[in-house]
């Protein structure tokens, strides 16, 4: 995984209400990136189409829906994911081992069905816009973040999960526990010439590539860029220089 093309490591967030701006952002960025997450926001607004479109111009595409619900019903939204042809989703690692097992079995029965290389399933653990007080004193779970990530990420790796998405300050420690094939995907991403907006454990590309993050998730750097292109050749740059 780590041999993928620089360009394939970078997920740019399509964090946008309408689908037009989304694929005007697609055709900005042009062949500087091709892979892409959707979330919630375009999703909700859009439904599959938007798949099928950046499908259709050669994207990979992260679908970011992090289910979280009985187990019978993320098995049934897991099949419906791998049938719209992404290359990889997630579940909530807090939905338990019995819900992410369901999940990953679905996905690949549903992919078996078709033909279709099944996607990665990997597991969200604690969210990068939460810090340590937040987690102890809002949502009540005690310890350390990094100690939350690691049980996370070895519940979610015993369930056959094949990642994790994590804060890049974790990434260390994830590997050990879960070894280096266990896929870790990025957000929180911040080049020192970006906001940090409402991300609260954020790490540069550089140092994330340092620590030996898999592929990395950057939005609004980007996005929100006055030139997204050049936003974009920036941080591969910077990831790149961290690989040669
Ligand atoms: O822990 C998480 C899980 C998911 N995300 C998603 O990544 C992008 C980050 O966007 P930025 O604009 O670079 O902040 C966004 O779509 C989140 O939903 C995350 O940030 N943290």
């Amino acid at each position: 995984m780590r041999n993928e093309r620089l360009t394939e490591r970078l997920y740019v967030a399509l964090d946008f209400d309408f689908m037009d701006e989304a694929l005007r952002m697609v055709d900005q960025l042009g062949d500087t990136l091709r892979s892409y997450k959707v979330g919630m926001q375009l999703f909700y607004k859009t439904g599959p189409v938007i798949l099928e479109r950046l499908h259709a111009e050669g994207c990979k595409v992260f679908l970011d829906l992090k289910f979280h619900d009985i187990p019978n019903t993320v098995a049934g939204a897991a099949k419906s994911a791998t049938s719209l042809g992404v290359s990889m989703m997630n579940v909530h690692a807090a939905g338990g081992m019995e819900m992410m097992k369901r999940a990953k079995e679905a996905s690949v029965a549903a992919a078996q069905a078709t033909g279709a290389e099944p996607p990665l399933v990997i597991a969200v653990t604690q969210l990068t816009s939460t810090d340590q007080q937040t987690m102890n004193n809002q949502i009540g779970i005690p310890g350390t973040v990094e100690a939350a990530v690691i049980r996370y990420a070895k519940l979610a790796q015993a369930a056959g999960l094949d990642g994790v998405v994590a804060s890049g300050h974790e990434l260390p420690a994830i590997r050990e526990a879960c070894g280096e094939e266990f896929v870790t995907v990025i957000p929180g991403i911040r080049p020192k010439w970006a906001e940090a907006n409402d991300q609260k454990r954020i790490l540069t590309p550089a140092d994330a590539m340092r620590a030996g993050a898999h592929r990395l998730v950057i939005g609004r750097p980007i996005t929100h860029a006055a030139d997204p292109r050049d936003a974009a050749r920036r941080i591969l740059e910077e990831m790149g220089e961290v690989l040669s």
